[in-house]
């Protein structure tokens, strides 16, 4: 018995030692000492190896819990980050509307207003394309040999300064020039003096006592002063005497100038100052011991064969419009390699709404340093910083508030129904003798008056922008020289033009800018003589409108009638300083409502259409 089960043990022992469960625990079999420590080294190994997966294992646990654990502490970080933030902008906004609450509307408004002027800050300053892709910036002021009479160059500058506060001139600028009070001493030449004199003109006006002064030093300037005070004589004799001078040193033979060019927003004005400066030029030349200066009259309408006989000769002075000069430009009918004067006459009006690309495509044909000078008798503050930035250290000449009306006009402003405005207007021509202009923001309007006025026998004539060039002409002509008594314009005439002694102008429909206005009453009450202005307004006319009419009114010290007076500015209602707009200098609105802003907007807007139509006119 023993014996079968030693054997039985001793078979099983070929079975693993170290685990028999149904068997006797001490009984130990023999394994060979090389069989054993093989065994004990893969125990060993295997052992080894588990413990090292175990490890592996733990940390691979261990990381993923504090994986979890990191991102859960993420997420809470995140959270209450966000929570922040959104507290923080929350308390910002609250801050901010409560500020804002406290905040006048007159306060809002004016931030709107900056916002506005920011964006009108960013306009490329008015130079050449050329000048600007070079990045050439001159910045001297052009030389010029001129210089006062020894006793006013050893005035003070307290005395300079006093002569300036007589005549109410206001300078701005580096150097200025002093002002002088008499021709003779500014060195005008003799029949030019004698010219003057024989059609009353003895003493300088305040702008041009003191710009014709700072025009001869070659300076740039920004003239403002009001309708009729002489701006055309300030800007016209500093060019003749520059074209003088080069003349006088070497003559000018056919192909040669123009010396300077004068650029105007209409072919009336254009030809006016065209008129004017020929005249002077005449005279210069009359006592034979000057030179003949030529001028050119550049304007759309007209032929230029007509003046072939100044372009066959060396040509001194171009007085243009945009658009003609550009085309006799492109054309090299002529060139400005030795052209160094620019003058914008009603400059507000060239530089700001639609001729700012022409008047830069114009620069680029300088081919040397130029002095500028822009004249107008409004200039709203926006367009006077925009100039100055584009100028060489320019000088400004503020004779008056800029955009204000002449005090030599009475203004009568009434309120006329719509329809009633034709009979009205036959009894209003009654208040003073010929000649009277009649104004129309509308062209069938124009007309519609015109007609009328020809039936009731009155003898009219009328211009806008639809006639052609010669009937434009002939009513000029026969308007200036007293064969006919009323002129009805629209706002064509109104810039500038110069008529003989206007007794009266109507505005039978009142413009929606106020500067518009400021000029077309500005056609009478012209070099010191008086004049009146009757205007009608009604239901029609926008509340805004009548506010900046009431402010000019009583700027100008005028009586403003009771229907004006019930109209409530709604910025003063709100608190807070009334400013005027520098856009377009109206006294009675801000800057987001300016109609000139909206005008502008609305035509940017239509040549976008027409650019997207194709562009066809
Ligand atoms: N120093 C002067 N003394 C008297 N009259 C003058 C003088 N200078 C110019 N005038 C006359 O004054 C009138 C108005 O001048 P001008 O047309 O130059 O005015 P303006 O300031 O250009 O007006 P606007 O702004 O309407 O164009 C002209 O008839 C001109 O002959």
């Amino acid at each position: 018995m023993e014996t079968s089960s030693k054997r039985r043990r001793i078979q099983r022992s070929s079975s693993p030692a170290y685990k028999l469960d149904d068997e006797d625990d001490s009984y130990d079999p023999y394994i060979p000492v090389a069989q054993r420590r093989q065994q004990k080294l893969a125990k060993l190994q295997s052992w080894g190896a588990n413990a090292e997966q175990r490890a592996k294992k733990q940390q691979e646990e261990i990381d993923e819990r504090e994986d979890v654990q990191r991102e859960e502490e993420l997420r809470r970080e995140k959270a209450r980050m966000e929570r922040t933030l959104l507290m923080e902008a929350q308390e910002v906004h609250s801050k901010r509307a409560a500020e804002d609450s406290k905040k006048t509307e007159t306060e809002k408004a004016e931030e709107v207003d900056a916002e506005i002027l920011e964006a009108i800050k960013s306009r490329r300053k008015l130079a050449s394309d050329m000048e600007l892709a070079k990045g050439i910036h001159y910045t001297d002021s052009l030389k010029t040999s001129w210089q006062p009479p020894k006793y006013i160059r050893e005035r003070s500058a307290e005395q300079h300064q006093k002569i300036r506060d007589k005549y109410h001139i206001l300078v701005d600028g580096e150097d200025i020039p002093p002002p002088i009070e008499h021709f003779v001493d500014m060195k005008v030449p003799e029949p030019i003096l004698e010219f003057l004199k024989a059609n009353r003109i003895v003493v300088p006006t305040p702008i041009q006592l003191q710009g014709i002064p700072t025009a001869f030093s070659g300076r740039d300037i920004i003239g403002i002063a009001f309708t009729g005070s002489g701006k055309t004589l300030a800007f016209c004799l500093p060019l003749i005497m520059m074209a003088l001078e080069e003349e006088m040193k070497l003559p000018y033979i056919r192909g040669e100038g123009p010396v300077g060019i004068i650029l105007c927003p209409s072919r009336e004005l254009a030809n006016q100052t065209y008129e004017n400066i020929v005249t002077w030029c005449s005279a210069l030349a009359k006592d034979g011991k000057h030179p003949q200066l030529n001028t050119l009259l550049c304007i759309g309408g007209i032929s230029m064969n007509e003046q072939s006989h100044v372009m066959s000769k060396g040509l001194h002075i171009v007085v243009a419009t945009p658009g003609r000069l550009i085309d006799m430009l492109e054309k090299k009918r002529f060139t400005f390699n030795n052209c160094k004067y620019l003058c914008m006459d009603e400059a507000d009006r060239m530089i700001d709404l639609g001729f700012e690309d022409d008047v830069r495509n114009i620069m680029s044909f300088f081919k040397r340093q130029r002095q500028t000078l822009l004249f107008s008798a409004t200039m709203p503050r926006k367009i006077q910083e925009f100039a100055q930035e584009s100028l060489i250290r320019p000088i400004l000449v503020n004779v008056g508030r800029a955009g204000a009306a002449n005090l030599d006009v009475l203004q009568v402003v009434e309120y006329v129904k719509q329809e009633a405005k034709m009979v009205y207007l036959l009894e209003c021509l009654q208040k003073t003798p010929p000649p009277v202009i009649i104004f129309s923001e509308n062209k069938n309007e124009v007309d519609d008056i015109q007609e009328y006025l020809l039936l009731k026998g009155v003898e009219a004539v009328a211009i806008h922008g639809s006639k052609s060039q010669e009937e434009r002409q002939y009513a000029i002509k026969s308007f200036k020289s007293g064969a006919k008594d009323v002129m009805v314009a629209s706002g064509v005439a109104s810039k500038g033009l110069d008529f003989n002694d206007i007794q009266h102008v109507i505005i039978f429909s009142m413009p929606k800018e106020i500067e518009d206005y400021v000029h077309q009453i500005g056609r009478t009450g012209r070099s010191g003589k008086t004049g009146i202005a009757t205007t009608f307004v009604n239901m029609n006319t926008p509340e805004q409108t009548l506010l900046d009419l009431k402010y000019l009114l009583m700027e100008a010290g005028q009586k403003v009638p009771p229907f004006l007076t019930t109209i409530d500015d709604p910025r003063a209602a709100q608190g807070g300083t009334l400013k005027g707009c520098s856009v377009c200098g109206g006294l009675g609105h801000g800057i987001s409502n300016c109609p000139k802003l909206e005008d502008a907007k609305r035509r940017e807007m239509a040549s976008h259409r027409g650019a997207d139509d194709g562009g066809g006119y």
